[in-house]
C-alpha cells in the first residue's frame, strides 16, 4: 500500500474546505468543531477520515472509531469514506452508532464482568420503560410479596432514570428506597428467570459496558491501542452515559478526538443529552474549538431566514455565509394556511405533483415532516398523493432496514441479476466476497477471478429464479425467501457472520431477512417487473415521510412541515429551546424551497382516538413573530385557491 504525504493530499473534487475545515481536517490535536446546518461537519470527518487514513497517520494496522447517533448516518458516514479511500482503507474506518459500540464491548467482553452483573449470551433487549415497569410490578413483588408498601413511594421516572444514571455496583441504603428496588431490578434483569430471559435496556448495555472497562484496565488499554483517532458526530445530543463511556475509554490516553456538533441542533433534550457537552468536552480532553461559517447546503434566502432563527436560539451563534452555488435570488420559505386537513392534503399534493412534473424534481428531492405521529398527520396528504399518482410513505419503515449491510447485499445480487448497468454493485458485491474469503487485492488474482466467475454463474441461476417468479403473492414470497437464502448459502453465512459480528446474535438476521423479503414482495407484486420493484423498495419512487427527529443530518430540496401549530408543538411552553430547535432542524434540511403549513382544524390523536379538533398558533407566537420578522410570506389557502 502506498501512502500520500500529509503535504500533498487534497479533498475531492467538488469539495473545497475553507480555512478553519482544513485545519479540523488536519489537525494532530482534540478538536471541538462547531457548526451551523449545512457547514459540513459529516462532509469534514469523511474527509478527516480519509486524510488520516490515505497518509498513514492513523497508522497500520490501528482504526479509526466514528460514533454517530443514528444507523443510517454511521452507514453514511462509512460509504462516503469507503467511496474516497477505497475498501481495504476504509476496512480500519469503524462507523457505529453509539449503542452498537457499548453492545459490541459488552458482548465482547462480557466474561469480564462480576457474577452479579453478567448477562446472558444472548440477552433481550427492551425498548421500552413499559417493559421495566411490568417487570418492577410483576417479578419483583412476586419475589418479595412481604416488603413494606413500597410501590407508592416510587415514581417510575425517578426509577428510570437512576437505573441508568446510578454508579455499578449499586449498594442498598436503607434510607433511600431506590436502591432497594435498583439492586433487585439489576439482579432479576441480568439473570431472568420465571420465564423472563436476561433483558437489558441500550442505557443499561452502556452502563455495563462502562462498569466492564472500569474493572478491566487492560481491555482499556487494548482498546486504546486499537484506536488512534475518534470522531464523535452530533455532539450536541452526546448523554451523560455516552460521554461517561467516552472518558473512560479514552481519558488521558494519546487518542485523537474530532467532536462535531451544533448547539442550535440539540433535540434530544428529552432523552437525556448533556446541556454542556460542549464546555464538558473542550475541559476535559483539553479540546480546541474551531467554528465553521459556510453553509453548502441551503438558497441564501433560506440561509437568511436560519440565521435570523439561530440568533434566536443562541445569541452567540456565528453568522452563516452562502456557498456560491447558489444565484442571490434563490430559496423560498412560506407558510401556508388551510381551513381544515383535507383542503391541506389537497394543495400539499398537487403542489408536489405539479413541481415533479413540470420542474424536473424527483420524489426523492421531496420531504414532507411532522412533529410527530407521521400516520395520523400525513395520512391524507398520503391519499391525495396517491390520486394524483405520486407514492409517498412512512421512511421509519424502510430506514434502519436499507441501512443494513445485509440487506444492501441483497439489493445489489438482485440488482445485478435484474438491470443491466450495474458496475457499482458489481465491484460492491465482489468486494465483499474477497473479503469474507480473506483475499488479498494485490496478491490473489486468480484466486479472485475464479471467485467472480462462480458470482457470474450464481447470478446468472438467480436471473432465471427472478425470471419465473409469478403473480402470485405467496409463491412470488417464497421464492424471493429462497433466493435470498441462496445467495447467503453462496456467500457462507458463517463467513459472513464473522466480518459482521452484529448478525450472529440472537434472531437480529433472520428479521432482517424477513423483513426484506415481505417488503420485496409487496414491491414485486406493484410492479411485476424487477427492475421498478427493487427501486420502490430503495425508495426512489417515494416522497419520504418522517417526523424531525428522523430528519437529522438529512437534506432535500423541498421541505414541507405539516402542522406548525399548538397541538403538534404542545410542550413549547415548557421546553420552548428543546421545540425551537426542533423548528431550526426542520428549516434547516431544504436546500431550496421550505414550507410550513398550518390548518384551523386537523385530526388529531386524543385519548387513544383520532379526532378532528380546531387547531391554534397562540402557544407558538412568538415562533410565528420570528417568521414575519424574517418576511416569511404567509399565505391563506381558501378554497378558491384549491
Ligand atoms: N467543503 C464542501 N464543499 C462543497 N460542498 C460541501 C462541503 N462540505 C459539505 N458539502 C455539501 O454540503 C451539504 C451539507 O453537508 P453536511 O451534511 O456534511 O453538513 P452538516 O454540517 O453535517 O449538516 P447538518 O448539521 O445540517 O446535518 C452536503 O450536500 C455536502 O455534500
Amino acid at each position: 500500500m502506498s501512502y500520500t504525504k500529509p503535504e500533498n493530499w487534497s479533498p475531492g473534487e467538488e469539495i473545497t474546505l475553507e480555512p478553519a475545515a482544513e485545519l479540523a481536517v488536519k489537525s494532530e490535536l482534540n478538536n471541538l468543531i462547531l457548526a451551523g446546518p449545512g457547514a459540513g461537519k459529516t462532509e469534514l470527518l469523511a474527509q478527516r477520515a480519509c486524510f488520516l487514513l490515505q497518509t498513514n497517520l492513523c497508522p497500520y494496522p490501528q482504526k479509526i472509531l466514528a460514533i454517530s447517533f443514528k444507523k443510517d448516518a454511521a452507514e453514511n458516514l462509512k460509504n462516503r469514506v469507503e467511496l474516497r479511500s477505497g475498501k481495504e482503507l476504509a476496512a480500519r474506518f469503524e462507523s457505529r452508532t453509539f449503542d452498537s459500540f457499548s453492545k459490541q464491548l459488552l458482548d465482547r467482553f462480557r466474561l469480564g464482568l462480576p457474577d452479579a452483573y453478567r448477562p446472558a449470551k444472548h440477552y433481550n433487549i427492551l425498548t421500552s420503560n413499559r417493559e421495566i415497569r411490568e417487570i418492577v410490578t410483576g417479578y419483583i413483588i412476586e419475589r418479595h410479596p412481604n416488603q413494606p408498601n413500597w410501590m407508592h413511594e416510587i415514581n417510575f421516572n425517578v426509577l428510570f432514570r437512576r437505573l441508568s444514571d446510578d454508579e455499578l455496583p449499586i449498594f442498598e441504603d436503607g434510607e433511600d428506597i431506590y436502591t432497594w428496588v435498583l439492586t433487585r431490578l439489576w439482579n432479576v434483569m441480568i439473570q431472568g428467570g420465571n420465564g423472563l430471559p436476561s433483558s437489558l435496556t441500550f442505557p443499561m448495555i452502556s452502563k455495563l459496558a462502562d462498569y466492564l472497562l472500569k474493572q478491566n484496565p487492560l481491555i482499556k488499554k487494548a482498546l486504546q491501542v486499537t484506536y488512534s483517532h475518534v470522531f464523535l458526530d452530533e455532539f450536541q445530543d452526546t448523554t451523560h452515559l455516552q460521554y461517561e463511556l467516552v472518558k473512560t475509554i479514552f481519558l488521558e490516553s494519546s487518542v485523537i478526538l474530532t467532536s462535531v456538533g451544533d448547539d442550535k441542533q440539540r433535540i434530544m433534550g428529552w432523552a437525556g443529552a448533556l446541556s454542556d457537552s460542549f464546555e464538558q468536552f473542550k475541559h476535559d480532553f483539553n479540546a480546541s474549538q474551531i467554528e465553521l461559517t459556510h453553509n453548502h447546503r441551503s438558497a441564501p434566502r433560506l440561509i437568511e431566514i436560519q440565521n435570523v432563527m439561530a440568533k434566536i436560539i443562541n445569541e452567540n451563534a456565528t453568522y452563516a455565509t452562502v456557498s456560491r452555488q447558489h444565484s442571490d435570488l434563490e430559496g423560498v420559505c412560506e407558510v401556508w394556511n388551510f381551513q381544515t386537513h383535507l383542503d391541506e392534503a389537497v394543495f400539499v399534493a398537487s403542489s408536489i405533483a405539479k413541481r415533479i412534473q413540470q420542474e424536473n424534481v424527483t420524489p426523492r428531492d421531496i420531504c414532507i415532516l411532522v412533529k410527530q405521529y407521521e400516520h395520523i398527520y400525513a395520512r391524507n396528504v398520503i391519499e391525495e398523493l396517491g390520486k394524483q399518482g405520486v407514492q409517498a410513505r412512512i421512511e421509519k419503515e424502510y430506514q434502519d432496514l436499507l441501512a443494513e449491510e445485509c440487506t444492501q447485499l441483497i439489493i445489489d445480487f438482485f440488482k445485478l441479476a435484474t438491470i443491466e448497468r450495474t458496475h457499482d454493485s458489481w465491484v460492491r458485491v465482489s468486494e465483499v466476497l474477497s473479503f469474507v474469503q480473506g483475499f488479498d487485492p494485490d496478491h490473489d488474482h486468480l484466486e479472485i477471478l475464479k471467485m467472480e466467475s462462480e458470482l457470474n454463474e450464481h447470478i446468472i441461476q438467480i436471473r432465471s429464479k427472478l425470471d419465473r417468479v409469478v403473480n402470485d403473492e405467496d409463491r412470488c414470497k417464497q421464492e424471493i425467501e429462497n433466493i435470498i437464502k441462496g445467495i447467503y448459502s453462496f456467500i457462507g453465512v458463517e463467513k459472513f457472520f464473522r466480518l459482521y459480528p452484529k448478525y450472529a446474535r440472537g434472531t437480529f438476521f433472520n428479521q432482517l431477512i424477513d423483513d426484506s423479503v415481505e417488503k420485496l414482495t409487496t414491491a414485486y407484486m406493484k410492479y411485476l417487473n424487477w427492475s421498478d420493484a427493487i427501486s420502490d423498495f430503495i425508495g426512489l419512487f417515494s416522497i419520504p415521510i418522517m417526523t424531525i427527529h428522523k430528519s437529522k443530518g438529512l437534506e432535500y430540496d423541498t421541505v414541507i412541515f405539516l402542522g406548525l401549530e399548538d397541538d403538534a408543538f404542545w410542550s413549547f411552553q415548557t421546553q420552548r429551546a428543546a421545540d425551537m430547535c426542533a423548528f431550526f432542524v426542520a428549516l434547516s434540511r431544504a436546500k431550496k424551497q421550505c414550507f410550513f403549513t398550518f390548518s384551523a382544524s386537523r385530526e388529531i390523536l386524543r385519548f387513544g382516538d383520532v379526532q378532528v379538533r380546531p387547531q391554534f398558533n397562540q402557544n407558538l407566537s412568538s415562533l410565528y413573530q420570528i417568521l414575519q420578522d424574517a418576511n416569511v410570506t404567509v399565505r391563506h389557502i381558501s378554497e378558491v385557491n384549491l
